[in-house]
């Protein structure tokens, strides 16, 4: 497969990171105005870092554009003569639309809308795909991809905005959860590398307990909470003071974010 990445910021080196790590491309072209996140990679056979984006399109098969909503017209619109219906564009900016893109490259290209995560990185990623009508036969081949770096779902393009705010901004949610335990835990009398050690393999178990028991979490918090318990005592508080409201309200304000981001 001969891959290219159009933008290499937080996002695009995480995807980067990931097929490294993997080697599944026969090419990988890194293009961005500046590549000093990638610029390790320079070394490595049948990987080119370079600014020059119409090279990096028209050298691969595979495009990802992983660019600001504010900057993906005018780049795709710079590379769209060196784009093909042999191309199979994938776009992770949140909020642009496929309709978007295809008011661009033509809607006879195959355009697929794909929303990891960081956890890319590490091949621990989220990862929501929808396709546009030329490419529904190439969500097999993108499922392939991303399979490889964690897992996939597709869904219909209307839900992409909603997986984003729980998938992609979900990391940071989840992390600063785990920053809150490590804030508690300071608190209570441990070194700081000791609470966010207690924090994150804590947060890592409960995590696997329910990947791998398949249960609902109640269950598991069933099993933990022993009746006129301290772990009782402390989930009452927190909902009282709102843990699980505000979480939700949370989510809600950045869904209607995104949504404002999609019309602009
Ligand atoms: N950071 C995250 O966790 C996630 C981000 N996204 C989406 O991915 C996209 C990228 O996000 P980030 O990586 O965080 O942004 P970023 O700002 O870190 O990266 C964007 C990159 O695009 C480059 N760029 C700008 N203009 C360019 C041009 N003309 N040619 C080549 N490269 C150019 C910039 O130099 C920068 O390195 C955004 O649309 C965001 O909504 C989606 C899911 C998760
Ligand atoms: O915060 C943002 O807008 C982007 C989309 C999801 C993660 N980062």
């Amino acid at each position: 497969m001969k891959i290219a990445i159009i933008g290499t910021g937080n996002l695009g080196s995480s995807i980067a990171k990931g097929l490294v790590k993997n080697n599944t491309f026969s090419s990988l072209y890194l293009s961005d105005k500046n590549t000093t996140n990638v610029d390790a990679y320079k070394s490595l056979p049948n990987v080119v870092v370079t600014n020059d984006n119409e090279l990096a399109v028209a050298e691969s098969d595979i495009v990802i554009f992983a660019l600001q909503p504010k900057h993906i017209n005018s780049v795709l619109e710079g590379v769209s003569s060196k784009i093909s219906e042999k191309h199979v564009v994938m776009s992770v900016a949140a909020g642009v639309e496929i309709s978007r893109i295809e008011g661009i490259i033509g809607a006879d290209k195959n355009i697929i809308r794909v929303m990891p995560n960081t956890a890319i990185s590490i091949g621990k990623s989220m990862t929501c795909i929808a396709a546009n009508k030329a490419a529904q036969d190439k969500v097999p081949m993108a499922r392939d991809i991303f399979n490889q770096l964690g897992t996939t779902m597709v869904i219909p393009e209307d839900q992409i905005q909603a997986a984003t705010v729980i998938c992609a901004s979900g990391i940071a949610f989840w992390m600063r959860l785990v920053r809150a335990t490590t804030q508690g835990a300071i608190q209570l009398g441990f070194e700081a590398h000791e609470a966010h050690q207690l924090a994150l393999q804590t947060c890592y178990g409960a995590a696997s307990l329910l990947k791998e028991s398949g249960r609902h979490p109640e269950e598991e918090i069933d099993r933990v909470t022993t009746p006129s318990g301290c772990t009782i005592e402390g989930l009452n508080e927190m909902e009282h003071q709102g843990l699980s409201s505000s979480l939700i309200k949370g989510i809600n304000a950045s869904f209607e974010k995104i949504n404002q981001l999609k019309k602009n």
